[in-house]
């Protein structure tokens, strides 16, 4: 008989390595606690401290969900530097070649609801914590390496164009199509969402980016600007849609399961990791806007340069403390770091922050996973919902101050505003190129095929338009797609038929 996975097994692990009872049960105030007969009509349940602990805790047990993201896998590991950067960047993590920081990683399907499916198509959230000693680093990434929009404005539209519609609660393919057939630059991402990368097979397989172009400096004050890159060592792996609906049924925590499963048995996923590099003048000089969120930067033209590794080698032993309550922020950046200059990036700044507030409470930066392990908080925040930890003891709580409270770093000069040449928002070139040079003819097959499944669903008016822009982005794509919808027409009736 096979051995069952870790995952399905380890209520059994936990039971074999402890001895016996782990001790005498309590109240959440500590007390030793009796456990009697609540049926009966002889005694107050009010009196039952095991009843009115455990139900009155009960009823409070949930936070709310992610906006996006909420489903997720996460784990612990480290980063190690292989190659010096230490030209380009000063930051602490990146000081010398063997050099490791503590991280934490979540990854996580963008729409999908808590308890939805790992196998969906859409985007994954690939974020990454560095517990590093000048505080914590947060890359918030994805695993495309192109984001939707670049003008922020359009994240609350987008994320409701996605998620339900309001009278019926279902997801509905008439406002997907209207959002991406109004903001036809977020075709070039959406390639990706309908082709073979759409779902991922698993977390281990699946490669994630930065996706802004990060401004970082070294010790001499040069600016240069860089994307981050993560390439699974495992290799690439994608699941085929037949193949995700099916498993999407037996097993909806695929991905979830597998990462647990891999890390419990030994098989630490690990990803390399690389950047590309710009200077001012590479900025200045670039074919297109670098800071565009919607656009990848060529890699003939900004070659990768290895930097490191990133290894997972412990699952959470709590998910909710350490994986649910992990908070990843943009603006969680480090001396050297200073994040990307463009409006996405200036918006998620706001956005995650309030969203924790609003998820975790005033003091979510003092939950374990999110403290910065290497280094000490000086803060000048107090009190406030729990946890306040120490509440920074009886340092003086209001600055400036003439008694010993703690005193400001030297600030970072960020680059001046910088003058570069921006694109128009629906340039088709890199998605064009996408779809002839990197993708394999039969991945286009199956590009069209998952765009019909979704676009078949929506009003003519709204497939027209597709059709429009994806004949744009080559007339090729656009005819197929509109020769399928053609054929859908006339033999397939969806609203009926699905
Ligand atoms: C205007 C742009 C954006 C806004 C306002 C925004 C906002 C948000 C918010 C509010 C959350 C939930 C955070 C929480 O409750 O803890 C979130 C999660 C997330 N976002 Fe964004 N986002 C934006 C763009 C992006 C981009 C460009 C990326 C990828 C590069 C991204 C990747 C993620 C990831 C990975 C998560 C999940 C983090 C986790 O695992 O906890 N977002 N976003």
């Amino acid at each position: 008989r096979n051995e069952p996975a870790p995952a399905a097994n380890q209520i059994v692990a936990f039971k074999q390595k402890s001895s016996g009872p782990v001790g005498f049960m309590t109240t959440s105030a500590g007390a030793p606690i009796e456990v009697t007969d609540t049926s009966t009509l002889n005694k107050n349940l009010i009196f039952n401290e095991f009843f009115m602990d455990s139900l009155t805790h009960l009823v409070r047990e949930r936070i709310p969900e992610r906006l996006v993201h909420a489903k997720a896998g996460g784990a612990f590991g480290y980063f190690e530097v292989t190659h010096d950067i230490t030209h380009i960047c000063k930051a602490k993590m990146f000081s010398k070649i063997g050099k490791k920081t503590p991280m934490a990683a979540r990854f996580s399907p963008v729409v999908v609801e808590r308890g939805g499916t790992d196998t969906s198509r859409d985007a994954r959230g690939f974020a990454l914590k560095f517990y590093t000693e000048d505080g914590n680093f947060d890359i918030v990434g994805f695993n495309t390496p192109m984001y939707v929009y670049k003008d922020p404005i359009l994240f609350p539209t987008f994320v409701r164009a996605q998620k339900r519609n309001p009278a019926t609660n279902l997801i509905d393919g008439n406002m997907l199509w209207d959002f991406l057939t109004l903001r036809p630059e977020s075709l070039h991402m959406f390639l990706i969402v309908f082709g073979d990368r759409g779902i991922p097979d698993g977390y281990r397989h699946m490669p994630g980016f930065g996706i802004h172009t990060f401004e970082v400096s070294n010790e001499a004050g040069d600016k240069h600007f860089i994307r981050f890159h993560f390439i699974p060592d495992a290799g690439i792996k994608n699941l085929r849609s037949a193949e995700a609906a099916k498993i999407s049924g037996i097993d909806p925590d695929y991905a979830t399961r597998d990462l647990y499963n891999a890390i419990a048995s030994g098989k630490f996923p690990s990803w390399t990791v690389k950047i590309q590099i710009l200077t001012l003048d590479d900025v200045k000089n670039a074919r297109i806007d670098v800071f565009d969120v919607t656009k990848v930067l060529p890699q003939d033209e900004y070659p990768l340069h290895p930097l490191g590794r990133f290894v997972l080698n412990k699952n959470p032993i709590n998910y909710f403390a350490e994986i649910e309550q992990l908070a990843f922020n943009p603006a969680n950046l480090v001396t050297g770091i200073q994040g990307g200059p463009d409006k996405v990036f200036e918006a998620r700044r706001l956005a995650y922050r309030d969203a924790q507030y609003y998820r975790l409470g005033a003091n979510f930066n003092n939950i374990p996973v999110n403290c910065p392990i290497q280094t000490k908080v000086f803060a000048y925040n107090r009190d406030g919902v729990a946890p306040v930890k120490d509440n920074q003891r009886d340092i003086p709580n209001y600055y400036p101050n003439t008694f010993n409270g703690p005193v400001p770093y030297k600030e970072e000069k960020h680059a001046e505003l910088i003058q570069i040449y921006q694109d128009e928002a629906n340039n088709f070139e890199q998605a064009r190129e996408l779809y002839i040079n990197e993708m394999t003819k039969d991945e286009r097959s199956r590009l069209v095929e998952n765009v019909l499944y979704s676009l078949g669903g929506a009003i003519q008016s709204l497939q027209d338009r597709a059709v429009k822009f994806f004949t744009l982005i080559h007339s090729d794509l656009g005819s197929r797609i509109e020769q399928g919808l053609q054929v859908n027409r006339t033999g397939f009736n969806w609203d009926h038929d699905i």
